[in-house]
């Protein structure tokens, strides 16, 4: 591993130890948006951010709308940022390459005007006077030569930004629909990712499993939040691993995944879920550098499942209520509705 990287991971690290430390005085929970405001504060203070966070008071729960409030303001905007000059290089490239293929056909309008001009002229001269008619036509087609050529270097290399724009545009997707810490999809990236699902026909119905992790406050409690995420890591990496690739895996929330399961009825769901369960249990966690283990990790899930015609939200709220009888009857095991 690089020097670069292994500063950047002591780094982080330490940035994220004191992000940690702060919001647990605070009373707030380390979830995507109070990490991400946290961290920002103790990496690269934003002056403005830092008075709006210093302002803040009350109950944990209205600090906790204070920091989403935060998170909109100067988060999310940086992200619509980095649209607005995306869209512009778009925009400019554009504009260029229109630009240039229209000077080419101004060249060529002009072009087909001398050959009319031309043309009675070689008809009514002889001799000398012909070859210097010639040689007139000679220069302008080697004119407009050197403009085509010109104009196809032009698009060669506007074609060139096109690619580097679209790699562009797919990592700046990535980044908006994607969860940092696991690496899934948010619940941006979800809701993109079904309406890709949706335009398939044969996709439904669809399954619906929402899983959440058993007494996770007790585990960040008991273990600490770094643990914690390290878990959130693990549980995710591990539905990921024993789903289809044709599935879709979203951090819906804190300590909840979305899965959807395309082509697939809710019973059929539910044994996906059931075997994703016992996956779950299975997974024996040591701490750092000693033969201690972590609590066992355990999760609850809700199935449901969607319908052409039917929403995503729908689909979702059945499937919530399915887990919440799943955490009433005892955690650790399957519902349906
Ligand atoms: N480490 C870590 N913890 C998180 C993150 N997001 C949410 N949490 C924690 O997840 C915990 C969820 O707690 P609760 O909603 O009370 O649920 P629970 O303790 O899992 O209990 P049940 O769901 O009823 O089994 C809270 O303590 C949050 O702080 C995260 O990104 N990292």
């Amino acid at each position: 591993m690089s020097e670069q990287i292994q500063e950047t991971i002591k780094e982080s690290g330490h940035i994220s130890r004191q992000a940690m430390a702060w919001l647990r005085d605070l009373q707030l929970p380390a979830d995507p948006v109070c990490y991400h405001v946290a961290y920002e504060l103790f990496h690269r203070p934003n002056p403005e951010m830092k008075q709006r966070v210093a302002q803040l008071h009350g109950t944990p729960d209205e600090m906790y709308e204070g920091f989403q409030q935060i998170y909109q303001d100067f988060i999310t905007s940086k992200q619509e940022n980095n649209l607005r000059q995306f869209s512009r290089k778009i925009d400019n490239l554009a504009n260029r390459t229109l630009f240039n293929v229209s000077d080419t056909q101004i060249h060529l309008k002009a072009y087909s005007g001398t050959l009319e001009e031309i043309q009675p002229l070689l008809e009514a001269t002889s001799g000398d006077a012909k070859i210097n008619v010639i040689s007139l036509l000679i220069n302008e087609t080697e004119k407009v030569h050197r403009h085509a050529e010109s104009l196809e270097d032009k698009l060669k290399l506007a074609t060139e930004e096109i690619k580097a724009l679209q790699e562009e545009h797919l990592q700046f997707k990535d980044k908006v629909n994607r969860d940092p810490l696991t690496q899934v999809l948010n619940r941006s990236g979800l809701q993109e990712a079904f309406e890709n699902l949706a335009d398939e026909d044969n996709c439904y119905p669809m399954a619906v499993l929402l899983a959440d992790i058993d007494h996770f406050k007790a585990f960040n409690d008991e273990h600490g939040h770094l643990i914690g995420d390290n878990v959130l890591k693990l549980v995710s990496a591990t539905l990921k691993k024993y789903i289809k690739r044709s599935d879709i895996l979203a951090r819906f929330g804190g300590e909840e995944f979305l899965l959807l399961l395309p082509h697939t009825e809710k019973e059929n769901g539910a044994v996906v879920a059931e075997s994703l369960r016992k996956r779950i249990e299975k997974l024996t966690v040591k701490k750092k550098g000693s033969d201690e283990y972590l609590r066992r990790i355990t999760i609850s899930i809700g199935v449901s499942d969607i319908q052409q015609e039917q929403s995503l939200t729908d689909g979702i709220d059945r499937a919530d209520k399915a887990l919440y009888r799943s955490k009433n009857n005892g955690r650790n095991c399957v519902n349906i509705v």
